[in-house]
């Protein structure tokens, strides 16, 4: 069933599985996990096609009817997950004053309240489980009656109700449980009555889908960014993963509420921007949602409950309709493990706050040469081809704190291209062998994502000169990013630019500078960009600094860098704050701070010193001469 290039560590995966399973050892509870995480695993290597649809649905079949009679099993005694439990654990976990104080509930015991067994009687009449708070007759231990958390059981009743009949109850107890301890619920979280829980693989509805999908998310993905990662599932594909298999229930109707969170509304709006399908049964966001929610690993709250993977025929259909794309994107990441995927969709691709050129202060020369060199080419390729297509490597040097990480953030924010912010240690991983396979994986992942910038900063850590003493695995994981920059500066149509930063450009292996092609010095402010940085920073602040005093600020910071500058102004501003005595600081209001004045950056000025010599900077200027680019 597998395809050709299905990965070993896959197999390796499923054997571990079902040996948990298989063990005597663990939980009913760590086997319920064990069982789906085996599905899931399943699912995932279907979803990234690793395995073929006909394969994964053998498997499926196989392994779903088999848990099926374990897993969310209607006999207490059997079923691993059964919600009788869950619905316990959350009553127990309901405690009061004395640390001491323990829970006599049990499953058997809470049969036996007297409210419970009403209510099992009025589940059995189909009625409705609308019972007041104040009627759960539970005497508690010796005073606070009605308090479930303190509660003290009484056993009475003798009759035993089916097991069935035991989960709706629990639930129903769960829920007003819940809700009059202050518990907020959602209202789509709460379950219906009316369904009942049967077995989930073969024939449950989902029941209240939309909180089950909502609560858990998948483990792949489990960060932020959902709009980078969409193309990893298609939307049919995975609306299928959580809403097949419905049998003759699933036409019944459902829990949907209007309550979406934030993050709802996002994928919401995102969806609206990319595509208008529309989904079956589910609110779009929903839809949106359970893309990341494949069924397992998720919480296991008396609600939540098994979805079947496989997909219903028709949603089967729609997949094969669905944009090819991101199979293609599948395709290609298909030999990476998708943990080593997963760390570098949810790390790699950065959005902080927004910079713009115009933040940046002097360093003209840089800034039209990467606008040149990035923004343009990303924008009209078309025109900038053959001999003007852009450089494949960038390696912006120069003293520290003189702009060049705030230029990588500027062309995240202004080229419009895929970008990866990496660090140099995110690459170098204990494991060995896992770095160069890391190294291959970005690449490869931008080139799904073209086109694509990849920042590495303090490029030097990763690709210093090659020595005799050198541990063997960083040794490989610089060949590999040679190798991978090359291959990228190969296929003439990939739009892949790595941009590197380094305050140590003598320490860059030669091999590596070859392939940086472009190579930018970012010196220190020239006067010029001194003032606009204390402009810019004053400009948000309240001060009193005269066009003269100014230029005295900005003549006595000969030497400073961006980074001098900028804290310099920090000092300064700290000036107002200490002037006051230190009995007012608690109660004066914020307009009574006085302005900063010229005389608090002249104190500013006997603290702060510049962070680079004169020695070092000559060592820029020698290595700007032999290696730069500039003029
Ligand atoms: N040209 C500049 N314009 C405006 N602010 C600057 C400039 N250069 C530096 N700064 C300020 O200094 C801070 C540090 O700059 P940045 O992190 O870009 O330095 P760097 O060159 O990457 O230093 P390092 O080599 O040590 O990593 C910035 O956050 C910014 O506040
Ligand atoms: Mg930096």
């Amino acid at each position: 069933w597998s395809r050709p290039g299905m990965s070993g560590a896959h197999l390796e995966e499923w054997q571990h599985r079902s040996f948990d399973i298989s063990s005597g050892s663990c939980t009913p509870e760590q086997k319920a996990d064990a069982y789906r995480a085996h599905i899931l695993s399943i699912q995932y290597a279907w979803a990234s096609s690793q395995l073929s649809q006909a394969g994964a649905a053998g498997l499926l079949r196989t392994y779903s009817e088999r848990y099926a009679a374990v897993l969310d099993s209607d006999d207490p005694q059997t079923g691993l997950n059964n919600y009788a439990e869950s619905a316990l654990h959350l009553a127990r976990s309901q405690r009061n004053l004395s640390d001491k104080w323990e829970s006599p509930l049990t499953a058997d015991s809470v049969l036996q309240i007297p409210s419970v067994q009403r209510m099992i009687q009025a589940s059995s009449g189909r009625e409705s489980f609308r019972v007041a708070p104040a009627d759960v007759d539970i005497p508690v231990g010796h005073e606070s009656r009605g308090d479930p958390g303190s509660a003290q059981v009484q056993f009475t009743a003798s009759q035993a109700p089916s097991s069935s009949e035991v989960n709706n109850v629990t639930r129903n107890l769960t829920e007003r449980l819940r809700t009059s301890d202050g518990i907020s619920v959602n209202p789509s979280f709460v379950p219906q009555p009316a369904v009942r829980p049967q077995s989930a693989f073969g024939h449950s509805s989902s029941c209240g889908p939309s909180g089950g999908a909502q609560t858990h998310q998948s483990s792949f993905f489990p960060s932020s960014n959902p709009s980078k990662r969409k193309n990893f599932y298609s939307p049919d594909r995975s609306v299928g993963v959580s809403g097949q298999h419905g049998g003759p229930e699933a036409t019944e109707p459902r829990a949907v509420s209007n309550f979406r969170t934030a993050r709802e509304q996002f994928i919401v709006d995102q969806q609206k921007k990319h595509s208008c399908q529309p989904q079956r049964g589910h609110p779009p966001g929903m839809a949106a949602a359970m893309k990341k929610s494949l069924g397992a690993n998720r919480s296991r709250g008396a609600f939540s409950k098994f979805v079947s993977p496989i997909p219903r025929p028709e949603e089967e259909d729609s997949s094969k309709n669905s944009n090819p794309e991101p199979q293609i994107l599948d395709e290609r990441l298909k030999n990476f493990e998708p943990k080593i995927v997963e760390l570098i969709m949810s790390e790699i691709m950065d959005h902080g706050p927004p910079v713009a050129w115009d933040d940046i202060a002097g360093l003209e020369f840089a800034k039209t040469t990467i606008k040149e060199i990035v923004v343009w080419p990303m924008l009209r390729p078309d025109i900038f081809t053959g001999l003007r297509g852009p450089p494949k490597g960038i390696l912006l040097f120069g003293p520290p704190g003189t702009g060049k990480t705030l230029i990588g953030k500027c062309i995240a924010c202004q080229s419009g291209a895929t970008f990866f912010s990496i660090s140099a240690s995110s690459l170098t991983s204990k494991w060995v062998g896992e770095g160069e396979k890391m190294v291959r994986a970005l690449f490869a992942i931008a080139r799904c994502h073209q086109p694509a910038v990849i920042f590495i900063d303090e490029i030097d850590s990763l690709l210093s000169q090659r020595t005799d003493g050198e541990h063997d695995s960083s040794r490989r994981i610089k060949t590999e990013f040679l190798v991978q920059l090359d291959g990228a500066a190969t296929a003439a149509d990939d739009r892949i630019l790595v941009v590197g930063a380094t305050n140590r450009p003598q320490e860059i292996d030669e091999a590596a500078r070859r392939r940086l092609a472009k190579r930018l010095y970012v010196p220190l402010p020239e006067a010029g960009a001194r003032r606009q940085i204390v402009t810019n920073l004053m400009a948000r602040e309240r001060n009193h600094l005269r066009g003269q005093e100014l230029e005295s600020v900005v003549a006595a910071t000969e030497g400073f860098s961006g980074a001098d500058m900028t804290q310099l102004c920090r000092e300064a501003a700290l000036g107002p704050i200490r002037s006051i005595q230190l009995n007012d600081i608690a109660t004066i209001s914020a307009d009574q701070v006085r302005p900063i004045l010229y005389a608090d950056f002249q104190e500013a000025l006997k603290t702060v010193r510049p962070s680079v010599s004169a020695k070092d900077l000559e060592l820029y200027e020698d290595w700007n001469k032999t290696f730069g680019c500039g003029r």
